[in-house]
């Protein structure tokens, strides 16, 4: 299978060390054995940090946005430290380059690409751009509630929903740079209009990467109506 795997900063920067890293490439490496592997990574604690720096000193958003590509593209290269050899050692800036880098045969990382969205949707656009059989998406949590369950404790976990009805469910969310929470409604847009096989499910447990991959059951199930 040719599958996209997206991993929030929140996982791989929470503690700021090289464990979670380890842990995603020997899984990696592992499952490129058998599948095509294109990797996207998340900004996490240091992307908002700088943000926040750049917006005190007066940028704009779209400026504050530029600041966490360039975070998204530094943890990209950490992921490409991790792997060594296994992949390919450019950070692709743009979907064709994914692309053209994947003729390798390598596992391709990279982080963000253009301002006004998170790595979730350069996710989902990669995904649709390399014909993408799977797209998982590792977060920091179990998968999608019916509130944010950090912050209320009767929050449900939804096994499945429609792009459909996640559209609806994020409409009217934070757009500013570093806040895109959770999932933003590019990714839902690619992943309705391409059809695209999506789970959300949690990355903490680096093998839930292998059990979505072998398509269990585990966090939210995106489907299409
Ligand atoms: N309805 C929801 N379902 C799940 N998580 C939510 C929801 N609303 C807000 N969140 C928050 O979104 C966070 C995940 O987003 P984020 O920290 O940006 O992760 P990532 O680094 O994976 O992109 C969770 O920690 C959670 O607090
Ligand atoms: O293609 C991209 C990817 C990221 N970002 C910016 O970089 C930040 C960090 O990326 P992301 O939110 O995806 O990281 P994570 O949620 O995984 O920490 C985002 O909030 C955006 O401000 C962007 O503008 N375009």
């Amino acid at each position: 299978m040719k599958i996209v795997v997206a991993i929030g900063g929140s996982i791989l920067l929470k503690e700021y060390d090289c464990k979670k890293f380890q842990e995603y490439s020997a899984i990696l490496k592992d499952l490129a054995t058998e599948h095509e592997l294109f990797v996207v990574v998340g900004g996490g604690k240091p992307a908002r940090e700088y943000i926040s720096v750049v917006r005190d000193l007066g940028a704009g958003e779209a400026q504050c946005d530029d600041i966490g590509i360039e975070v998204t593209r530094i943890n990209a290269k950490l992921m490409l430290s991790a792997l060594g050899d296994a992949a390919y050692q450019r950070v692709p800036h743009n979907f064709q380059e994914a692309l053209e880098f994947s003729a390798t045969g390598k596992i391709i990382v990279m982080g963000g690409t253009e301002p006004a969205h998170s790595t979730d949707a350069v996710s989902a656009i990669l995904a649709e751009y390399v014909q993408a059989d799977k797209l998982i998406n590792l977060t920091s949590v179990d998968g999608m509630y019916t509130k944010d369950p950090n912050k209320f404790d009767d929050a449900e976990l939804v096994p499945e929903i429609t792009a459909t009805d996640l559209l609806e469910f994020l409409s009217g969310k934070d757009v500013k740079a570093g806040t895109y929470e959770f999932f933003d409604t590019t990714a839902v847009q690619m992943i309705k209009r391409s059809d695209l096989e999506t789970v959300i499910t949690n990355g903490f447990e680096p093998e839930n990467l292998i059990k979505a991959v072998n398509g269990e059951n585990i966090g939210t199930k995106i489907i299409n109506e």
